[in-house]
This record gives structure tokens, sequence and C-alpha cells, in this order.
């Protein structure tokens, strides 16, 4: 196999080419009938080759939700191979958003079921979740760097609830006095500037999620920063139909703009199968209007 390109310089690539935009692919139920298909497996491969269709070559960014291919058992997931491999032959960047996490051995498992070069669940990143330490995923870290596979792990996420969590403040360890959502962030920035090569990479290859539509600031996480380097990938879901805009990206992102990867799901597909296409190059447009 070739040597991988790591996936922080895959991510900048995309960017200088495509822009920020991300699109969600996340078939709700109510989806599939406002897009004429039944909720089914085989629905799910005719509004996912659309989806694929409509964003190859117009944005170069592609998130699945695995929960609903999930909804549909094995029938779901062999729906969901065929998609991945096809949204990564069209030249997307496909984060498989399937949130996973647990005690290091068992989630090295789920890092070679979705970042494992070959793998059927092959895609490029994945979003987990650091509620057993960042610690207990620190393999995975390493694995996906290896295989120029990236993660996104969950940090100030945009649903409200998490807050009360999210906020609490670290009693004992290095990083005391630091919010959990703070602790995340600053783990991941210096994980990215431990690497052997980081002087030369514009972003790291380990990012974050922030939501959108989050109070960063009140999360413990200052945002008048100057951005990290390696720069932070951050998966910011909360876009379009949880209330943010194109517009309000630097304003909320503050020093973490340069990396922030627009996640739209809703807002996007419900613009149906005919007017998807163009509804993601408006959109794209809008972000690059934006300065954003
Ligand atoms: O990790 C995520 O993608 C995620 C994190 C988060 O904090 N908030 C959030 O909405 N998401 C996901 O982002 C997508 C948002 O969808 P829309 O609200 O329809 O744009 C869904 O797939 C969510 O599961």
């Amino acid at each position: 196999m070739s040597e991988p390109i790591p996936f922080g310089e895959r991510l900048a690539s995309v960017f200088a080419a495509y822009g920020r935009l991300c699109v969600g692919l996340d078939p709700h139920a109510s989806l599939l009938e406002r897009w004429g298909q039944p909720d089914s497996a085989e629905g799910l491969r005719e509004f996912g080759l659309r989806v694929i269709e409509a964003a190859a070559d117009r944005v170069g960014i592609l998130k699945p939700q695995i929960a609903f291919f999930e909804r549909h058992g094995a029938a779901g997931y062999a729906v969901l191979e065929r998609l991945l491999a096809e949204a990564r032959e069209a030249g997307l960047l496909v984060i498989a958003d399937v949130k996973r996490g647990d005690i290091g051995t068992t989630v090295e498992a789920y890092g070679e079921a979705w970042l494992r070069r070959g793998s059927s669940l092959e895609a490029d990143a994945m979003t987990i979740s650091a509620y057993q330490g960042l610690g207990s995923i620190e393999q995975v870290m390493a694995a996906a760097e290896t295989a120029g596979k990236g993660l996104f792990v969950l940090a100030a996420t945009s649903n409200p609830e998490a807050a009360a969590i999210q906020r609490a403040v670290l009693q004992q360890s290095s990083r005391a006095g630091h919010t959990v959502a703070g602790a995340i962030t600053q783990g991941v920035i210096s994980w990215n500037q431990g690497r052997a090569d980081a002087a030369s990479n514009s972003f790291g290859s380990i990012g974050v999620v922030f939501g959108a539509t989050t109070d960063l600031r009140a999360a413990g996480i200052p945002t008048d920063v100057d951005p990290p380097r390696p720069g932070l990938p951050v998966l910011a879901p909360g876009f379009g139909h949880q209330g943010a805009e194109p517009g309000d990206l630097r304003v909320r992102l503050g020093g973490y703009a340069p990396g922030v990867i627009a996640n739209e799901s809703r807002s996007l597909l419900s613009a149906g199968p005919d007017g998807l296409a163009d509804a993601i190059a408006r959109r794209a447009d809008e972000y690059g209007a934006a300065g954003a």
C-alpha cells in the first residue's frame, strides 16, 4: 500500500478546492418520505446515491450519520458499505458520524472498523467520544494517524443538554480548573502539537466537535485566541436547521474558524432530490461570500 497522506493535509486540500461546507447524509424517515422513497434499505440506497451525486464536485466533505442506517440492521449496513465506497470514489472526504467510545482495547476495534484501510466500512475520519477519558482513545488517535485518517472528539456539542456535563470543572488532573470541554480541546491541541511533523502540517489529523450554536466561551473554550499550530480541525454541526448561519462563523468560532468544517444536514436535504444540487451550490457560495 502507498504511504498515506495525513488527514490534516487532505483536509487542507479540500478547503482550498471546495471550501468548508460538509453535506450531512442523514436519511431521516421524514426525509425519505419527502423524497418519495420507502423507509427501507432500498430507500436509503437511492437517497444516499442521489446525495453523493449532488455533493460530488460541489463540496469536498460528506458526513453520513450512521444511526439512520443502523435502524435498518444488516441491510442498512450493507447499503452503508456501498455508499461509503461510492462517496470516497467520487473524491469526497467522508466523516463517519458514529460517536463511538469505550475502554481502550474495545475502542481500538471501533477504529479498525471505520478507519482501517481496506475495511468494508472504511471512512476518512470518524466521530468519537472521550467520556471514558482522552487516554482511552489514544491508541485510536495513533492508529488513525498512521493510516492517514482523522478523528473528531466530541468537546462542546450543539445540544443544549450537554452543557451540564461539558461545562463541569475538573477537580483532579493535570488540567484541574478547566471545563471538561476545555480540557478535551486542549488535550487534542497538545496531541497534534506533539507529532513529529507538527511544524510542517497546516492541520493536525485529530480534531474536535464544537456545535456552531454553542457558546464556546461559556463552555470554557476562549475563542479570542491565535489559531493553534498545526491548525485544529473542528467539525461544527449546527449550521442551517439548528440555527447558525455562515455569517456567524467567525464571531462564534473566533480563532478556531480556519479549521471549521460547517456541517448541514436537514437544511440541505429538505430541498429534495431535484433541488439538492442547487441548494448545496448556493450554500457553498454563501460560506465563500461570508469570507467563512
Ligand atoms: O457529531 C456530530 O456530527 C454532531 C455533534 C453535535 O454536537 N451536534 C450535531 O447535531 N451533530 C450531528 O450533526 C448533524 C446535524 O444535523 P442538522 O441539524 O440536520 O444539520 C446530525 O447528524 C447530528 O447527529
